[in-house]
């Protein structure tokens, strides 16, 4: 028998960081995963915890580097920072990998004006990174968007596909294309900002899924529109090497009331399952493969 493999560490440390700018106030609020690759293979096979970063000092260096950072930063640099700490800090960790989930609290604006500090859960999507440290300094950094639903009422169809005994959907070239997007994209290098990076990748993937406002863009398919976010980002942003997208094809079937002959594109079955599941990683050509 063998130990193949081993890491440890914790899960979902939930953080609120509050930065005072004078009477302006910045705020944040994060779920932090830890998790580290070390030299603990003794701790399994002979029950020794000498060396044994637990998971309970993992949940406090979190808060710890927290109250250090104390001008405003973004989830990329605190997860930067908190890998830093505990590849340098501790003698047996080799590789930490942090990842957070930001919630979507957005400043409040009330009749045209950005309050001080109140804000509002909004429905943007979670922002998301993860970051991995190395005993040899290698940094590895990504960031992502989980959960955000988007919704276009035209502009879609799927045609084409097998037509056989088990096909009962029928073809279309006007449906509601819905999804609820998780995305994430690896950099080469750190960009200047990770705030401004982040809004130029889900823009360009917003763009691309929806097309401009007059008019939008036609969708042959998921899969077609996935690429074509995929490319807007990697086009958009030169720091990105590769970004990886899920789209769930959340239906909504087209629907006959009862005193109607036909359906008109206006009433619809609204679904959450069974959907479809459209994934891809688009990377540039020189991006080693993974
Ligand atoms: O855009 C789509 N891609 C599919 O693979 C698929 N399959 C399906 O039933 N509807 C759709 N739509």
């Amino acid at each position: 028998m063998a130990l193949v493999a081993h890491q440890h560490g914790k899960t979902r440390v939930r953080l609120g960081r509050v930065w005072r700018d004078e009477l302006t106030h910045h705020f944040v609020e994060w779920s932090v995963d830890t998790m580290l690759l070390s030299d603990m293979a003794h701790a399994y096979l002979e029950g020794d915890n000498a060396g044994m970063t637990a998971t309970d000092t993992q949940k406090n260096t979190v808060y710890y580097i927290a109250k250090q950072c104390d001008e405003k930063c973004s989830p990329e640099e605190f997860a930067i920072a908190l890998a830093k700490h505990l590849v340098d800090k501790y003698e047996k960790i080799s590789k930490v990998t942090v990842s957070i989930e930001e919630t979507p609290w957005e400043r409040l604006t009330l009749n045209g004006a950005a309050h001080q500090h109140g804000f509002v859960c909004g429905s943007s999507g979670y922002r998301t990174v993860e970051v991995s440290y190395t005993k040899d300094a290698e940094l590895a950094i990504s960031s992502g968007i989980k959960g955000l639903k988007v919704l276009k009422t035209t502009q879609s169809g799927f045609v084409g596909y097998v037509h056989d005994e088990f096909t009962t959907l029928p073809d279309t070239t006007d449906r509601i294309l819905a999804t609820s997007l998780t995305a994430s994209w690896a950099y080469s290098s750190p960009p200047p900002s990770f705030d401004d990076a982040y809004q130029g990748v889900r823009a360009a993937l917003l763009g691309a899924f929806f097309g401009p406002p007059e008019g939008g863009v036609y969708s042959p398919s998921v899969q077609f529109t996935l690429y074509q976010m995929a490319k807007a980002a990697l086009d958009g942003e030169e720091c990105v090497k590769s970004v990886k997208l899920r789209m769930p094809n959340i239906h909504f079937l087209p629907c006959k009331p009862v005193t109607c002959e036909a359906f008109e594109n206006d009433v619809y079955v609204a679904t959450s399952e069974p959907h479809g599941d459209i994934e891809a990683t688009v990377a540039r050509e020189d991006c080693p493969r993974e």
